[in-house]
């Protein structure tokens, strides 16, 4: 049976993905926080005792899932290195330096990266591109609400999905992205972002695609982070079987190959 280990396990994210492990085939192994966390030898909702990333040896676990943060990355893709596992890695907030730590990881163990894991946003991310290229000259916004606690903003997904946008017209992302809007006209061809954090919102993003008369709303909402927890066991089961190299959700799922077959029959 494979064994995951989980970083940040100490988290929202991290305590869903142990209780979707234990309700699973596959066995929670380790529960890894930073190594001055409060948690640290206390008992875990899997039988576990959270753990530091050190206390890790070879053979302990198959493969690694981590939500943590970012400041926590290069120690985290350094761990999986060490034990020369797989790691799926769902951490949101990430620089162009942490871009270059994920590329250089990526030759020498399977890596899987996802601002999102559910499948919906998976699904999301090509409809948007789709759109995008369809209607080369409509205006786009995109608007994402999380919980009061989210740290970052826009979202990961937010991001990526006007990567997606941006992709759709053969545009390169940083010369489109108008940022979080406030003052001023908008620049034809931008993409700009709303941002809203309130309660308990769990996730949710709305790709507004609008032209004179008419427009389209491309919407996701995740009220359950049981979605993002099975998404992310998902890709881990997939990964263990790839080769050293970096991976996307859409690999894990074979969405595009999927969806050309469909576009084909319309
Ligand atoms: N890809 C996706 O689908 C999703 C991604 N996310 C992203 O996942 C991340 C975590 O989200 P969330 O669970 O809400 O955040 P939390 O703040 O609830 O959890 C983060 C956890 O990381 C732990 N942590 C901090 N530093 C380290 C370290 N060096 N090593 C190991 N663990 C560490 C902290 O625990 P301690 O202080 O005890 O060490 C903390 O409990 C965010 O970036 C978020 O945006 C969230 C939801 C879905
Ligand atoms: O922090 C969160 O909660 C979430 N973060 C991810 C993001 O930044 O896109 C994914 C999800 O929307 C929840």
């Amino acid at each position: 049976m494979m064994r995951v280990g989980v970083i940040g396990a100490s988290g929202r994210m991290g305590q869903a993905v142990l209780q979707e492990l234990s309700e699973s085939e596959l066995v929670p192994a380790a529960a890894v926080v930073s190594a001055h966390s409060a948690r640290l030898g206390q008992p875990t909702l899997a039988g576990l005792n959270f753990c530091a990333g050190s206390e890790l040896q070879a053979g302990a676990v198959d493969a690694l899932i981590d939500f943590s943060l970012p400041a926590a990355l290069a120690s985290n893709l350094q761990l999986a290195q060490r034990l020369g596992v797989p790691i799926v890695v769902c951490t949101t907030g990430l620089n162009t330096e942490h871009e270059g730590l994920l590329e250089s990881a990526a030759k020498s163990i399977p890596l899987l990266y996802a601002a999102n894991t559910s499948v919906g946003v998976c699904l999301l991310e090509q409809l948007v591109h789709l759109t995008s290229a369809s209607l080369p000259a409509a205006d786009i916004e995109i608007t994402e609400a999380h919980h009061s606690a989210k740290r970052d903003g826009p979202s990961g997904t937010a991001l990526l999905l006007g990567k997606a946008a941006a992709r759709g017209r053969g545009a390169n992302f940083a010369d489109v992205d108008a940022g979080v809007r406030g003052d001023g006209l908008r620049e034809p061809g931008s993409i700009g972002f709303a941002v809203l954090r309130a309660a308990d919102i769990t996730g949710e993003h709305s790709v507004l695609v609008a032209q004179p008369g008419e427009r389209i709303e491309l919407q996701h909402r995740v009220t359950d982070r049981r979605i993002f927890a099975s998404g992310a066991v998902h890709a881990a089961q997939w990964l263990v079987e790839q080769p050293a190299g970096r991976y996307s959700m859409a690999d894990s799922l074979n969405l595009r190959d999927h969806l050309t077959t469909l576009l084909k029959q319309i």
